[in-house]
């Protein structure tokens, strides 16, 4: 489903992040990306996702290399990624409704006529009243509002997805229930996951494989350069 073979990638020219990363997700596999704070992870989440160009290395999607970042990802690639990132209020435009937000992926790809029925069943799936879909995000909790976008993520029926640390933020209840979200859409769909956390009890309860970011990377890492004094 996704291959990531030796990717380097960063902010600055000359100064990677990460560097020689690879990682496979297998179809309908949950892969668990463990590793510490600052390592690089979330980088190499918004490589996978299509959403930041690494300077050096391939991207696969169902073996397909993608030449194109962001607005420029062809739209076969970007609709079969879904992605919920840490920060919901920093990832849902704060002027739109939930039921907005959620419909978002669908009226960017000209299916605006299916939202409304298709927001019903994602707010049903992931636990939104009625009353919670006609909010802004100011005015609901963090935890409604990481609902909201793994509705989002889910909304084109995507066949990966990347949750990037989904649940630090959460309280018990609530990661618990959008795991079983996220369980109960690969038990119907097959659909593959890239899990990315800190947190290894969590990945070694969600995914079926869990592998260390040292395992993946051959280069330096953000971690292991000295800080600036
Ligand atoms: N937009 C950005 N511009 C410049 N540097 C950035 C940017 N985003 C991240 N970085 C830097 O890249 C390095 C890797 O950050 P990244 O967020 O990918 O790590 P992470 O492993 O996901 O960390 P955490 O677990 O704390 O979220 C860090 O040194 C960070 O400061």
């Amino acid at each position: 489903m996704l291959e990531l073979r030796d990717i380097t990638a960063g902010y600055e020219p000359g100064r990677p992040v990460l560097r020689d990363v690879s990682l496979t997700v297998g179809d309908g596999e949950a892969v668990g990306l463990l590793g510490p704070s600052g390592c690089g992870k979330s980088t190499l989440a918004r490589v996978a996702a299509l959403l930041h160009r690494p300077t050096a290395g391939t991207v696969l999607l169902d073996g397909e290399p993608a030449h194109g970042w962001r607005h420029r990802a062809p739209r076969g690639q970007r609709t079969a990624v879904g992605v919920v990132f840490q920060q919901p209020r920093q990832s849902a435009d704060p002027r739109l409704t939930l039921h907005d937000v959620i419909a978002e992926p669908l009226r960017a790809t000209g299916r605006r006529a299916e939202a409304p029925a298709r927001v019903a069943g994602l707010a049903a799936t992931t636990g939104l009243t009625d009353d919670l879909l006609t909010r802004r995000p100011h005015q609901v909790s963090d935890g409604q509002l990481q609902r909201a976008c793994l509705a989002r993520a889910l909304a084109l029926r995507p066949r990966l997805l990347i949750c990037d640390e989904m649940t630090a933020m959460l309280d018990a209840s609530t990661t618990a229930a959008l795991v079983g979200v996220l369980e109960a859409y690969r038990a119907e769909t097959g659909a593959a996951v890239l899990a990315v956390s800190h947190d290894p009890v969590l990945l070694n309860r969600w995914c079926d494989r869990v592998v260390r970011w040292d395992d993946i990377t051959r280069g330096t890492t953000a971690s292991d350069r000295p800080h600036p004094l």
